[in-house]
């Protein structure tokens, strides 16, 4: 398999700019992750790797040969598609055998290596099964390997789960995941669907209007977003975001939106961000990082480090099974949405406190949207 580079690519259909210079890099062995909402310019940059559009600008190379100049059938590159695209009269294995036939791969080879898939994808039952009348998941894990079975340089996986339901799309997700790992493929997978992006690839690369946002492990997305447009896309419910404004009173910091007021000690959250010299920023904060507790008047034991508590009532309960999703409103209101543990005691009209430690608010600028300087701090 190869390493597949990325070097500053641009797409252009006529006037529109669907892909603007984008440098990325999927090693040996990763799978890199292009997820984005509709219209990001994914699509374009996939058809771009395999050849089925011409790259407007840059350059992609595999093991750093170019491949630019390649068609896409020199490019040996496998596909797997959201819509199978098996043949349906054929049986599972007839289907993963098909490449080989078409290449002239010797029978006992072809056999060897079909065998190794159907094993490796768990396809012994449906075997000699007609496709048609196969599951979506087990359709789909013969397109796996009717794409693995030609040992391509990279496989191309194009929201491979989007047609299936719930169940099989958790199972697949994981099948994927460990047949890439164990066979170490080269893989891009595209998606919109974040949850798909962080429990598949090793890397995810958001894009947003045609331009990388960032590109990170699912962990470094998620704990220190570059932008405001990462910090809301990635986080299942999103980020809390409120526009505050800065003030500064002897040691402590102050920050304001629409009546709420977070209150911090300026050296303390000094230790946290820099850059917050400004009279307006941007703040976020994750759902599970909000600190909930019954509000009787009693304060929430705070570290020192923490904002002072905010009384809020409960608007709305979204019970998740382990979780519950609180819409909260405080007096002033303000709406925080806060993820704790389930099945909680809170009822619709609870009074609650609630609070944050400082280390877990995400400071961005409010003009460009880029995140401020986050020093590392432990709270
Ligand atoms: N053949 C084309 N001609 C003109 N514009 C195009 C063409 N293909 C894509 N575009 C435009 O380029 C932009 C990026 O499209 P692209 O399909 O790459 O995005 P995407 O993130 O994959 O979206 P989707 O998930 O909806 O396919 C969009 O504005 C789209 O309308």
């Amino acid at each position: 398999m190869a390493t597949v580079d990325f070097n500053r690519i641009w797409k252009r259909y006529g006037d529109v700019e669907a892909v603007k210079d984008v440098s990325l890099n999927c090693p040996q062995g990763e799978m890199l992750a292009l997820l984005g909402p509709s219209g990001c310019g994914k699509s374009s940059i996939l058809k771009m790797v395999a050849g089925v559009e011409e790259i407007s600008e840059g350059e992609i190379t595999f093991d750093a040969k170019p491949v630019s100049h390649l068609p896409p059938g020199a490019r040996n590159i496998a596909m797997v598609f959201e819509d199978y695209a098996l043949y349906p009269h054929m049986t599972a294995a007839e289907n993963i055998a098909f490449p080989l036939k078409v290449r002239g791969v010797p029978r006992r080879e072809a056999a060897k290596r079909i065998d190794g898939l159907i094993d490796m994808l768990s396809l012994d039952d449906v075997r000699d099964q007609r496709v048609s009348g196969l599951s979506g998941g087990a359709q789909q894990r013969i397109s796996i390997g009717r794409a693995l079975v030609r040992d391509p340089e990279l496989v191309l996986f194009d929201e491979p789960l989007s047609h299936l339901d719930g169940d099989q799309k958790v199972q697949l997700r994981s099948e994927i995941k460990r047949l890439q790992q164990t066979a170490n493929l080269t893989s891009i997978l595209v998606t919109h669907d974040q949850s798909e992006a962080i429990a598949m690839a090793d890397r995810v690369a958001v894009m947003n209007n045609g331009v990388l946002q960032q590109v990170g492990s699912p962990h470094d997305l998620y704990e220190t977003p570059a932008n405001l447009f990462v910090a809301n896309f990635i986080g299942e419910p999103p980020m809390n975001l409120y526009e505050v404004t800065v003030h500064q009173t002897g040691n402590r910091i102050i920050l304001r939106h629409d009546g709420l007021a977070i209150d911090f000690a300026a050296d303390v959250l000094g230790r946290f961000v820099s850059g917050l010299g400004s009279d307006a920023a941007t703040i976020g904060i994750r759902p599970e990082d909000v600190r909930v507790s019954a509000g009787h008047g009693q304060t929430y034991a705070t570290d020192g480090d923490a904002a002072a508590t905010i009384p809020a009532r409960v608007d709305y309960i979204e019970p998740r099974g382990d979780s519950d999703v609180l819409t909260l409103k405080t007096d002033s209101g303000a709406i925080v949405v806060a993820e704790v543990d389930g099945p909680s005691e809170y009822v619709i009209g609870s009074p609650t406190e609630i609070s944050v430690s400082v280390g877990k608010v995400h400071f961005f600028s409010t003009e460009t949207g880029n995140a401020l300087g986050r020093r590392g701090g432990d709270a």
